[in-house]
């Protein structure tokens, strides 16, 4: 069931038009469906649920907005979490400090300090010298860190070389090779209850071949630490899970990935972990842009949208593709590339797309865009931070303002040398 459906003629969030929100809060605007956000959480547990012991933390990175973070805790999940930041958004909207991971590579001593006094439930280790850093902070408080080992299996996760985060010469995790001898090290620390192992592959997986080998990789290694006398009773197996991005796309879903785990899985007798972003959030919102003018081009005509890279960044960083539809379809096709006003021939959402026939002021509506999309949001070129809304029924509400250059502006000084 989509939430975004074009009815009488004109795109909607469920029963908002996007008009409406597109008049009273301005373009550029993304705007997620809750409906949405809860059928995708409800549809990847439910699937998972034929695993005896499961725990959800949602990818706060994907879409970190409180009131998002606020739906996906009131759906069960806790929250994976790589900054303190994202820790400290995942507790306001009244996620329990034990049901988050806090996962990434680079956690200061201040991080893991301020987690450990806010009761983290796991710290998914990147490396030994960050373990043992950890175990020094929690003994001097006087506390235990629960922890578990990332290991890197080594597994080409068959994504965009960005997003790949399980080759050995990735920066994520401990060498599947020495797993076994720093779990023992780490294991033996005071201040350290190593409980479990973890492993994240990538991002936008779209076969599920290279998730099951590295699982099985973590099982095999699983084994070899009970073998050697570790209790082992956490096995996090990260996030990944690919969404279509083009209408009629078939791609793995979650029962498949829940059948392919639960097989992996089956003797394992530890409590599976899931980090799930973009499976929840990435179709469950739009940025909505209006077109400031067509401009004709060599080729094909330019669609100059006030949207720009800033604002969704992926289409310059990945060459992604997002669908981009007339807010008020007519009918009619063209051929066009879709461009942002920022000085950058990156600032291009769609090149020589066959697409809605815009014209200037017309509304389109990028699509898959909730997640990567603000939170990965700047202010290049000086432009606004770009807001968000939440629909739910017929009612939405603005659940991030716009950040004005005049606000950032504010925070800055010209020193007094320069006065
Ligand atoms: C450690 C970790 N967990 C979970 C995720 C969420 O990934 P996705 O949004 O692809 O589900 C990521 C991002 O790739 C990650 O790095
Ligand atoms: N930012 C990436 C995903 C990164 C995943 C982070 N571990 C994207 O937009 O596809």
């Amino acid at each position: 069931m989509d939430h975004f459906q074009v009815k009488n003629g004109v795109l909607h969030a469920e029963d908002v038009a996007l008009p409406a929100i597109a008049e009273a809060v301005g373009t550029p605007v993304y705007v997620y469906s809750e409906a949405t956000l809860r059928r995708h959480a409800r549809v990847f547990r439910e699937a998972l649920s034929i695993l005896p012991k499961t725990h959800f933390a949602f990818a706060v990175k994907s879409n970190p907005n409180l009131a998002v973070l606020r739906v996906l805790k009131e759906e069960g999940f806790g929250a994976d979490v790589v900054s303190i930041g994202e820790a400290r958004r995942a507790l306001a909207a009244g996620i329990p400090g034990a049901d988050i991971v806090f996962s990434g590579v680079g956690k200061t001593d201040e991080e893991m300090a301020e987690a450990l006094e806010s009761g983290i439930g796991q710290f998914n280790l990147e490396s030994e010298e960050e373990g043992v850093e950890l175990a020094r902070i929690a003994h001097e408080k006087g506390l235990t860190a629960t922890a578990a080992l990332r290991v890197n299996p080594d597994v080409d996760a068959g994504t965009h070389d960005k997003i790949s985060t399980g080759k050995a010469d990735n920066k994520f995790g401990v060498p599947y090779f020495s797993a076994k001898d720093i779990f023992a090290r780490l294991s033996a620390l005071p201040g350290m209850n190593l409980r479990g192992l973890a492993v994240h592959i990538g991002s936008q997986i779209t076969n599920l071949d290279p998730s099951r080998a590295a699982f099985a990789k973590m099982g095999v290694l699983l084994a070899d630490l009970r073998a050697a006398g570790h209790t082992i009773t956490h096995l996090d197996l990260g996030g990944g899970l690919g969404v279509p991005y083009r209408v009629g796309e078939q791609l793995p879903g979650p029962d498949d990935y829940a059948a392919m785990v639960a097989e992996v899985t089956k003797d394992w007798d530890v409590t599976v972990m899931f980090e799930p972003g973009r499976v929840i959030t990435g179709n469950s919102g739009v940025l909505v842009s209006k077109v400031v003018r067509v401009k004709r081009g060599a080729n094909n005509p330019f669609v100059v949208v006030d949207a720009a890279m800033n604002d969704l960044a992926r289409p310059a960083m990945y060459d992604a593709w997002h669908d981009c539809v007339a807010v008020r379809p007519s009918g009619e096709t063209m051929t066009a590339n879709v461009v942002g006003p920022i000085c950058e021939s990156s600032d291009t959402f769609a090149r020589n797309r066959e697409m809605d026939a815009v014209t200037t002021g017309d509304l389109v509506a990028f699509r898959t865009a909730g997640a990567y999309g603000a939170t990965m949001a700047n202010t290049y070129n000086s432009r606004p931070l770009v807001p968000e809304v939440l629909v739910s029924g017929d009612r939405y509400a603005v659940v991030a303002n716009r950040i004005e250059p005049a606000t950032i502006l504010a925070a800055e000084q010209v020193p007094d040398w320069l006065k």
